[in-house]
């Protein structure tokens, strides 16, 4: 069906006194026309991302190529997605403009290896793999091309997430404007120095198992005061959704619209006394220091 016009025709003269009407379906022009674009490693981020180009329509399913490692996972993200999936990197490489890296950061070298005899210097390479470097994938590839570093996170999958990109030597401003809309259709983005990169990676790319293990505790203490489970996992669950939008949208600091919460004597405060107690801040402080510390160690294996 790739790059088909879909003309269908449905009988309905008994709706509305014609003997036939003619239904033309056809798909808008996707917003980055003629941009060829290859997803290196389509697993869990790769395939967020490749389901969102073909929803927001960024690209229609015949701009896409992707890879994954075996076959049969080929075979069903094909039949699911429309797209092409392949397990031939170079193929895939030197067919693209754009080249995603969703593969393990341990993998990159190898990968860019691979497809090395297909770059050129007039394509660009987009990599969200944690921890490794522009200028590794740079000094890999052997040209002077267009690399942009990326870390989104699996909130992605609903149009939520947060991608932060940074620009290696050769990237230019327009390059990185086509990474921000590629990354654009997953949710937020915001460009940041690579030095960041990693830092990033512990807070807002891991991040979101650390809210789900937050959500997932509010839930059982729910539990544990007389809640039915479902009831408790929504509360929880809507809580912190609201909470983070109290922060985005109304811009006042998280401390502030605690207090607002705080009523004196009241029974918030007993709860904070708790969470420092029990250390909330500092575990979640070591944690984010924790998976930083981790993401610059991952290139290396
Ligand atoms: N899962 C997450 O929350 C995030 C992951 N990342 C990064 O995304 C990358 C992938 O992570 P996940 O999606 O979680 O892992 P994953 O294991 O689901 O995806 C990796 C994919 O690469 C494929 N693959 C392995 N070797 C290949 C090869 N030679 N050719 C083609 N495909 C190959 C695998 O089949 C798999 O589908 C990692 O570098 C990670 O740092 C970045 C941000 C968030
Ligand atoms: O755990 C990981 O290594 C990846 C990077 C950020 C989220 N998941």
């Amino acid at each position: 069906m790739r790059g088909l016009r879909l003309v269908g025709s449905v009988q309905s003269d008994k709706l509305l006194g014609m003997s036939e009407i003619e239904l033309e379906i056809v798909r808008p022009a996707a917003m980055m026309p003629g941009v060829k674009v290859a997803v290196l490693g389509a697993g869990k981020m790769g395939g967020i991302l490749l389901q969102a180009f073909l929803k927001n329509n960024l690209l229609a399913p015949e701009q896409i190529v992707a890879t994954v490692q075996h076959a049969d996972r080929a075979l069903a993200l094909s039949a699911q997605t429309g797209v092409e999936v392949t397990t031939d990197n170079l193929a895939a490489a030197t067919w693209a403009d754009v080249i995603l890296l969703g593969v393990k950061p341990i993998q990159v070298p190898g990968l860019i290896e691979t497809i090395k005899g297909g770059l050129t210097a007039e394509k660009m390479i987009v990599s969200f793999a944690a921890s490794v470097k522009t200028t590794a994938i740079e000094a890999a590839a052997g040209l002077e091309l267009a690399v942009i570093r990326a870390m989104p996170n699996t909130p992605s999958m609903l149009a939520a997430g947060v991608t932060a990109l940074c620009g290696g030597r050769f990237a230019s401003a327009e390059q990185m404007s086509v990474a921000q809309r590629i990354f654009a259709t997953v949710g937020r983005t915001v460009v940041v120095a690579e030095k960041h990169m990693d830092a990033v990676t512990g807070l807002s790319g891991s991040g979101p198992a650390f809210i789900y293990i937050i959500i997932e505790a509010l839930a059982e203490a729910g539990v544990n005061v007389g809640l039915p489970r479902d009831v408790a996992t929504l509360l929880a669950a809507q809580t912190t959704l609201g909470s983070a939008k109290m922060v985005l949208e109304t811009g006042y600091h998280p401390a502030l619209l605690k207090d607002q919460v705080t009523t004196p004597a009241g029974c918030t405060v007993d709860g904070i006394l708790e969470l420092e107690e029990g250390g909330l801040r500092v575990t979640l402080i070591k944690a984010v220091k924790r998976a930083t510390a981790r993401a610059k160690e991952l290139a290396a294996g």
